[in-house]
């Protein structure tokens, strides 16, 4: 799914670009103090490179907490702006699935305690093909959460699994992605299905992209709703915290693995 016209102003988007290009501009000594040791630190960094991957990543927690690097300069302010806004987006985006569901607007945002729902935003750096010994910047997986929101610098990188081929997202730099993650297709017992991605590396130029991960509070128990299930349908995914399933893939850190494999019946 694509959203066009939407709210987020430009330069805000811009903005949050060039601050990330600093963030990754900074000498790997400061991103060091931020390198992956525990999953449930607030703030990770990361860099690719080992198995065949080019990518380096920040990732934070920013709902219902918010957590930002303090350098570079004003990147904290901007980044707060840029996920409120998306963050906005996104329930009114899961209102307009609920409804589409058949349910009332605020089914998702209830029966997933949005209001304390945990919110995680990841910036991704890919340098370009010239610049990378490597073809891949994610190999192919699916995302925890409801939905993920993705703005990007660039067009051309991200693919989508569908029927069996690999189809390119191809954006307009201001467009925001949407993609289906886990948590959706767990509650809709299926009805919505987690979209399997991967990114390549762009021929041409170093991409940027923004993802911002909406979820359900760490504390909801997330299982198939009655709504979804009945005799010819029984739940076909068993209930777990959102916080246990994140602990089980790592809190999405590199190359982690999906936990919903684990909990399908
Ligand atoms: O960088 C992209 O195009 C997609 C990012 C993504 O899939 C992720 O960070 O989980
Ligand atoms: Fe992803």
């Amino acid at each position: 799914m694509q959203v066009r016209n939407h709210a987020i102003p430009g330069t805000v988007i811009n903005g949050i670009i060039d601050k990330l290009f600093e963030f990754f501009d900074l000498p790997e000594d400061y991103k060091h103090k931020y390198d992956t040791k525990d999953p449930t630190d607030l703030i990770r960094w990361g860099k690719g490179n080992i198995n065949h991957v080019s990518r380096e990543f920040v990732k934070m927690a920013v709902h219902p907490t918010f957590h930002c690097p303090s350098n570079p300069h004003g990147f904290s302010e901007i980044l707060q702006e840029y996920t409120q806004k998306v963050r906005e987006l996104g329930i009114q985006l899961l209102g307009g699935i609920s409804m589409a569901l058949g349910l009332e607007k605020s089914y998702i945002e209830k029966k997933m305690n949005l209001e304390s729902g945990y919110d995680f935003f990841t910036a991704n750096d890919y340098p370009s093909r010239q610049h990378s010994e490597n073809r891949i910047g994610q190999f192919a997986h699916i995302d925890p959460g409801l939905i993920i929101l993705i703005i990007q610098n660039v067009s051309g990188g991200l693919q989508v699994k569908h029927n069996g081929k690999w189809l390119n997202v191809n954006l307009q730099p201001d467009w925001i992605f949407v993609n289906v993650a886990d948590h959706l297709e767990i509650l809709t017992n299926g009805k919505y299905k987690s979209a399997v991605h991967r990114v390549v590396v762009n021929n041409e130029v170093r991409r940027a992209t923004l993802p911002l991960f909406l979820g359900p509070s760490l504390d909801t128990v997330v299982k198939p709703a009655p709504e979804f299930t009945d005799d010819s349908n029984p739940p076909a995914y068993v209930g777990i915290t959102y916080k246990h399933y994140l602990e089980y893939n790592n809190f999405h850190v590199i190359d982690g693995k999906s936990c919903l494999n684990q909990i399908r019946i």
